[in-house]
């Protein structure tokens, strides 16, 4: 799956094309800065490499990219709720179609935006008018902007993530920082707990933290980087890593791929936020990296 030489079906600017995988439409980045796909099928980033880095966005090998799937790997779009809030688990905008909005370029990188509204098929699964715009700006950094508006007559209440899987070198060498202490554990039913100042996953983790710093880092030490997470109208990070057993249990995550990814995700979590008619939120992840 080389989805990154796929041939080119549309020029849109010198930086910015289109191409197709298997029915999904595919929009390539490539500038001086920065190289990245967005997947249209889930208004979902799947790659993101900063000129003269290693990638930053962890895909799997085994992703399964078709027009009915969710894509395991990138930052899936969770919304209008997070896991099994509602169904389908992390709703249905990850796995719903996004039109380009616009996109820009200069000398330090590139800005696209896609959007979705509702549709017969939402509103079947969740009763509300909506607008989302996705903003991704790409260059030697990463700003994921989802912006929600209520264009309905009446409140609604949302929550969701920005679901964002890391490549890192090597779990076992690996350590987030910046988590703040407590958290929710969905590993052992949703009890409450404490954690430390680091976090060296070593098991199964997936876990709610309800009061992060304002930066996460996740300390990708082979690689003497760290990779910084700076989220934005979230109220937790969930930290999540599968591990082995798990993995074998899915169909689009290799045995073993675990080891190179971490997912760190800018979260609503819980009774989540309430729009007004014409009212809008944004939640954002913000991504740089530094050395180790
Ligand atoms: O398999 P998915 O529906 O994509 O969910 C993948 C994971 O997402 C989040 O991190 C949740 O906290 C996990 O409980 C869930 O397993």
């Amino acid at each position: 799956m080389d989805l990154r030489n796929l041939p080119t079906i549309n020029a849109l600017s010198d930086a910015v094309t289109v191409c197709e995988y298997n029915g999904v439409k595919i929009i390539r980045v490539i500038h001086n800065t920065v190289e990245a796909g967005i997947s249209l099928h889930g208004g979902h980033l799947i790659w993101f490499k900063p000129a003269n880095q290693d990638d930053v966005i962890w895909l799997s090998e085994e992703a399964i990219i078709d027009p009915t799937k969710a894509i395991r790997g990138g930052i899936p779009v969770c919304w209008p709720w997070f896991g099994k809030a509602g169904t389908p688990s992390h709703g249905f905008a990850r796995n719903s179609q996004w039109a380009i909005k616009e996109h820009r370029e200069n000398e330090t990188g590139v800005i696209v935006a896609l959007s979705l509204q509702d549709s017969d098929a939402t509103r079947e699964i969740w009763p509300h008018k909506f607008e989302l715009t996705i903003t991704f700006e790409l260059g030697e950094s990463l700003k994921v902007s989802l912006t929600s508006t209520n264009t309905d007559d009446h409140a609604w209440s949302y929550g969701g993530a920005l679901h964002t899987y890391f490549d890192i070198a090597d779990i076992t060498k690996a350590h987030l920082t910046g988590m703040g202490a407590p958290y929710i554990d969905g590993v052992q039913g949703g009890v409450q707990a404490e954690g430390g100042n680091a976090l060296l996953i070593t098991q199964e983790v997936d876990r709610v933290y309800t009061a992060p710093e304002a930066i996460i880092a996740i300390h990708d030490t082979p690689r003497q980087r760290q990779i910084l997470v700076e989220n934005q109208g979230h109220n937790a990070a969930v930290i999540w890593n599968p591990w082995q057993a798990l993995c074998e249990n899915m169909a689009d995550m290799a045995t073993n791929s675990f080891e190179t990814m971490v997912c760190v995700e800018s979260t609503i979590h819980g009774e989540g936020v309430t729009l007004a008619p014409n009212e809008s939120h944004t939640l954002s992840t913000t991504v740089s990296l530094a050395a180790e």
